[in-house]
C-alpha cells in the first residue's frame, strides 16, 4: 500500500528518477524506455495534428534523447522534420547519444532562424533535469516561437519546475505535454499548469509496483482518493448515524454564509444540521431555513453549552463570523467541546498572531480552509516557500490540521505530508459564498465520520464537479443545489473504474 492511491500518484522529479532507475535495474534498458517515451510523444502528435513542417528542439540530457526519437518517428510518418540541438551532438552521452546517432535528418544550428517555415515545435530541451534558470539562448528561442506556432512539450514545457510548477526564468507555453508513467506536481500547480496545455500521461513500460518503494506523498485529487472513506448509506440507518453539523452565524445582517454552509452540509449527507446565532440572527435564520434547524446561542459560553451535546459532532466556524476576540473564543470553545471543526474565513483571520493556541488546544479533527490572503495572515512565516503546495504541507505539519489552500489549483495537505492537488475546478467558482459552501461540505463529511484529509479532498472535488458544466451565471446557491449531480458524477467515475461500493 502506498500513502496515496497508485493511479493518482504525482511524482517529484527525484521520485521519477527513482522510478526510471528501479525499472532499468529490473532489466528494462534505458534505451527501451527512451524509445517508448519518444514513440508515445510522436503517437500523441499523430493522433491530433496533420503532417506539417516540424522542428524538434533537443536538449543536452535525456529529455533531448526523447526528442531525437520523436523526430525519427514523425519523419517515418511523413512529417518534414528537422532537429536543432542546444549542445553539440558530439558532446551527448549515454542513451541520448545513442538516439541522436539514429537520427539521419537535418540538424540546424540552435538559432531562431531554425524556426522558419516550421509550424509545429517539439520542445525536448529540459524535463525532469532542469537545474537552473533558462539562459538567454533558450529564452530567445521561446520568444521567437511566439504564439503562432503549436508547441508540444516532452515531459514538461522547458522552464517549468516539475516539483512545484514555478517558472525558471521563462518557459514554453505548450498546446500539449506528454509525460511518462505519472504526472508531476508542476503539471497541476500554477503557473506551470497554464504552460502545460493538454496533459497526456503515457505508459512507457514502468511497472506501478515501483511505487511501493518510492511511496509518493502527492496525488491528483479524484474520487479514488476518497472513495474508501466516503460515508456509506446503510439500508437500516437513521439520521443520527449520519452526524449533526453545526454552523455558526454572524450577526443579523450576516447570516447568509452560515446558511449556505448549513445547506451544503445537509446536501452532502449530514443527518442533521443546525445553524446557530444570537437572538436577532436566529430570527433571521429561522425565516429562511426549513430542513436546517435553528437555535439561539449567545456567545462562547452558549456555544460551549450547545456543543456539550456530543451528538453535535462537527462545527463550521468563520463564514461571516466577524473578526475579533469573540470569534477566536468561539474557535477555542469548539475545540474544547471535542467536535470535528472547520475553521474558515473570519475564524482564520481572528487567529492571526495567536494561532499556536488553537494548535495546542486541538483535540479532534481540524480542517483549515484559507485562501491565499488568509493563509498569509495565519502563517506569515511560511510565505517564503516557493509554491502553494509547499506552503500547504508546511502549514499542515505546523498546525496538526488538514489545510485546504483554496484557489484554482487548490491544495489539500495533511500533517503526515500527504498532499492532493485539485484540477477539476472551473473559474466560475470564484464567486461570493462558494468558499462558505465548501466549508459546509467539509463539515458535513466530518460529521459523517470521514477522516479529515479524505473529507477535505472529497469536498473540494465535489465542489468542482458541482460547478463543472454549469457555465457563466453560477452562484453559490447553485453549487448547493447541484451537489446531488456531483455525487452522481463521483459514483459514475468509480463505477467506470470498477471501484464502486
Ligand atoms: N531513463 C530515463 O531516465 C528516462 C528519462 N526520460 C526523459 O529524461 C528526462 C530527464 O533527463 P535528464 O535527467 O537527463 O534531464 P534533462 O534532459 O531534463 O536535463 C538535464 C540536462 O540539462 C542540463 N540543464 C539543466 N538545466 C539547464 C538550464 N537551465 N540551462 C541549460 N542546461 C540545463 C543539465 O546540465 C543536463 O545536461 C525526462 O524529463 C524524460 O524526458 C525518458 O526518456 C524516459 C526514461
Ligand atoms: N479561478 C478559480 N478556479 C477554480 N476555483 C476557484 C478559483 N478561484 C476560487 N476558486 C475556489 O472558489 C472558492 C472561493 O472561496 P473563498 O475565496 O473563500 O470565497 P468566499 O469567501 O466568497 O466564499 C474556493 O473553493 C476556491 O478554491
Ligand atoms: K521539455
Amino acid at each position: 500500500m502506498t500513502s496515496v492511491p497508485a493511479d493518482l500518484a504525482l511524482l517529484t522529479t527525484e521520485e521519477m528518477g527513482r522510478a526510471d532507475r528501479l525499472t532499468i535495474d529490473g532489466g528494462i534498458p534505458g534505451t527501451t524506455l527512451m524509445e517508448n517515451a519518444g514513440r508515445a510523444v510522436a503517437d500523441a502528435i499523430l493522433a491530433r495534428y496533420p503532417a506539417q513542417a516540424t522542428l524538434v528542439l533537443c536538449g543536452p540530457g535525456n529529455n533531448g534523447g526523447d526528442g531525437w526519437v520523436v523526430a525519427r518517428r514523425l519523419k517515418q510518418a511523413g512529417f518534414d522534420v528537422a532537429c536543432s540541438a542546444l549542445a553539440p551532438v558530439a558532446a551527448l552521452r549515454g542513451d541520448a547519444a545513442v538516439m541522436a546517432a539514429r537520427w539521419n535528418g537535418p540538424v540546424l544550428p540552435f538559432e531562431p532562424a531554425a524556426l522558419d517555415g516550421r509550424t509545429l515545435i517539439v520542445d525536448a530541451l529540459f524535463g525532469a533535469g532542469l537545474a537552473r534558470d533558462l539562459d538567454s539562448a533558450v529564452l530567445r528561442m521561446i520568444e521567437a516561437v511566439g504564439e503562432g506556432r503549436r508547441v508540444v512539450a516532452v515531459d514538461l514545457p522547458s522552464g517549468v519546475n516539475g516539483d512545484d510548477g514555478t517558472i525558471r526564468g521563462g518557459a514554453f507555453t505548450a498546446d500539449l505535454s506528454v509525460t511518462f508513467f505519472r504526472a508531476k506536481p508542476g503539471h497541476l500547480l500554477y503557473p506551470g499548469r497554464a504552460r502545460t496545455g493538454q496533459l497526456v500521461v503515457a505508459d512507457i513500460g514502468i511497472s506501478p509496483s515501483v511505487l511501493e518503494s518510492i511511496d509518493p506523498k502527492a496525488a491528483r485529487n479524484g474520487p479514488a482518493l476518497f472513495a474508501r472513506h466516503f460515508p456509506v448509506l446503510r439500508q437500516d440507518g437513521h439520521k443520527y448515524d449520519r452526524g449533526h453539523t453545526v454552523t455558526l452565524s454572524g450577526g443579523a445582517l450576516h447570516t447568509g454564509a452560515a446558511r449556505l454552509a448549513a445547506r451544503a452540509a445537509l446536501r452532502i449527507g449530514s443527518g442533521l444540521v443546525s445553524t446557530i446565532g444570537d437572538a436577532e440572527a436566529a430570527r433571521v435564520i429561522a425565516a429562511h431555513q426549513t430542513a436546517v434547524m435553528v437555535a439561539e446561542v449567545d456567545g462562547p459560553a452558549g456555544l460551549a453549552l450547545f456543543l456539550s451535546d456530543r451528538r453535535r459532532n462537527a462545527a463550521v466556524i468563520g463564514p461571516a463570523a466577524g473578526v475579533g476576540d469573540t470569534t477566536f473564543a468561539h474557535c477555542r470553545m469548539a475545540l474544547a467541546a471535542g467536535c470535528a471543526c472547520v475553521f474558515d474565513a473570519d475564524a482564520l483571520t481572528s487567529a492571526a498572531g495567536r494561532a499556536d493556541i488553537l494548535w495546542r488546544e486541538r483535540t479532534a479533527d481540524l480542517v483549515l480552509t484559507p485562501h491565499d490572503g488568509e493563509f498569509a495572515r495565519l502563517f506569515p512565516q511560511l510565505s517564503g516557500l516557493p509554491s502553494r503546495a509547499a506552503r500547504a504541507v508546511a502549514a499542515a505539519k505546523e498546525s496538526g490540521a488538514v489545510v485546504v489552500l483554496k484557489g484554482a489549483d487548490c491544495c489539500i495537505a495533511a500533517p503526515d505530508g500527504r498532499i492532493a492537488i485539485n484540477d477539476n475546478a472551473p473559474p466560475t467558482l470564484a464567486t461570493a459564498g462558494s468558499g462558505d459552501v465548501l466549508a459546509g461540505m467539509i463539515g458535513g463529511l466530518l460529521a459523517q465520520h470521514m477522516p479529515a484529509f479524505e473529507a477535505a479532498a472529497a469536498a473540494v472535488w465535489l465542489h468542482g464537479a458541482a460547478a463543472e458544466g454549469f457555465g457563466r451565471g453560477l452562484i453559490a446557491e447553485d453549487l448547493v443545489e447541484r451537489l446531488p449531480i456531483a455525487l452522481q458524477i463521483a459514483e459514475n467515475h468509480l463505477r467506470g473504474r470498477g471501484q464502486a461500493g
